[in-house]
């Protein structure tokens, strides 16, 4: 966590309705880095990294908005923390000589943004852990077939078994003696900081309408509705929050019980949010000043099935002719219910993480249409996948790391 966190003052908010995901993406950063990285610089390195934008799409005018964060280059939200990250660390390392080795783990859309964030930055490698069989083929794609600075290790297990594998690695004082390692999953804060950016733009977006803004933020590892809690620290008038998963539930399930119980991670549709430990569980409770109450009175949880994402998914297209991939309608569900118990009128943002494209096979069969893919994403079907198939073993991982890395 930063130190302390500026206070953007309210005169901040009247302010952005007409600013690009670029400039909210500056302000802010100079709120928080004053001094660190020169005013120039700065606002050059954010630019570079947003040349895109992260729209609100009205569904139900004043009642209901999709925040479709899936206009980088990988397709997923992922690509605003990756690509501000990369940005950064060349800034930093521009003056050294010394090889830095990022370590990610990914359920499915971390690890394609930043594959693409970080291919070919100078002075950096890349090492991306996945779960064998359990992402989305276009997500394996966009992992596997960058080469280069960027490496895929296909790991035979869940997605909690790679984030374990590479948190150890972090601890472990001999690899570290070897390797710079450094990480781009949201454990690392400045995967944070920017996707906190795209909550102030939204809200830009949708303020005028003048009523309480909700934002719904599909979950898994929790990073997501931790950086909207950022936002809303850093003065972001936000009035609720809902934290929607599928069957990895141990959020939802905390909010209700008060007791905090992961769990190994169950395999969904909605494969980026199988995730039984989330990483940013702490940071959320620390955001919260370590109050249940507090966290409760903020955060509503609700969690979904396959069968009731797939209907979601459904009723989504049938009653507004919006293709949403199986994570944005699970936060369209937990909004919608949220919305449905509540007596005051708000207006409701769901975040859409990913294009529906990247799950094309499941998405045309759910709603019975073909789906275009963009054509960043289908030119890699046809590419060769090159992956290093590792048993979930700490030993195996170390090996085949230094083997590579040095
Ligand atoms: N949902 C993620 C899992 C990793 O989460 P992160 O936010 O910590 O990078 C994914 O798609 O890989």
């Amino acid at each position: 966590m930063p130190a302390s966190l500026p206070s953007l003052g309210s005169s901040f908010f009247d302010d952005i309705a007409n600013q690009s995901l670029a400039d909210i993406g500056f302000a802010i950063s100079h709120a928080l880095f004053k001094g660190e990285i020169p005013k120039l610089a700065l606002e050059e390195l954010t630019h570079q990294a947003f040349p895109f934008e992260t729209p609100v799409v009205e569904l139900e005018e004043g009642r209901l908005g999709i925040l479709e964060l899936f206009h980088g280059p990988s397709l997923a939200f992922k690509d605003v923390g990756a690509r501000y990250m990369a940005a950064l660390m060349s800034y930093f390392a521009r003056n050294t000589d010394k090889e830095v080795n990022i370590l990610v783990a990914t359920s499915g859309d971390t690890g394609g943004a930043v594959a693409m964030g970080f291919h070919n930055v100078p002075g950096i490698r890349v090492s991306i852990l996945y779960p064998s069989g359990r992402v989305s083929d276009l997500q394996e794609k966009q992992l596997t077939t960058l080469g280069g600075n960027v490496q895929a290790f296909e790991v035979q297990g869940s997605f909690d078994d790679c984030q374990a594998l590479v948190k150890q690695a972090f601890v472990d004082k001999e690899l570290n003696q070897h390797l710079s390692l450094s990480s781009a999953n949201s454990i690392n804060i400045f995967r944070l900081i920017p996707q906190s950016f795209y909550y102030v733009s939204a809200y830009g977006q949708v303020r005028s309408c003048g009523k309480p803004v909700v934002f719904s933020t599909p979950s898994g590892n929790f990073g997501n509705l931790s950086a909207g809690v950022l936002a809303q620290r850093m003065g972001l008038p936000i009035d609720h929050f809902v934290a929607a998963t599928n069957l990895n539930r141990v959020v939802p399930t905390y909010l209700q019980t008060g007791s905090f119980d992961p769990q190994a991670s169950v395999a969904t549709i909605s494969n980026a949010m199988d995730v039984g430990n989330p990483s940013n569980f702490v940071r959320l409770t620390h955001l919260f000043g370590d109050s249940f109450d507090q966290l409760k009175q903020n955060v509503s949880g609700y969690y979904f099935d396959d069968e009731e994402t797939r209907a979601g998914m459904k009723e989504v297209f049938g009653q507004f002719n919006y293709v949403a991939c199986p994570h944005t309608a699970i936060g369209i569900l937990g909004l919608q219910r949220y919305l449905n118990s509540i007596t005051k009128d708000a207006v409701g943002v769901a975040l859409a993480t990913a294009h529906p494209s990247k799950f094309k096979p499941l998405v045309e069969e759910v709603i019975g249409q073909s789906i275009d893919v963009p054509e960043r994403l289908a030119s890699l079907a046809s590419l060769p996948k090159h992956s290093t198939v590792i048993p979930a073993s700490y030993s195996a991982f170390k090996e085949s790391l230094l083997q590579t890395a040095l």
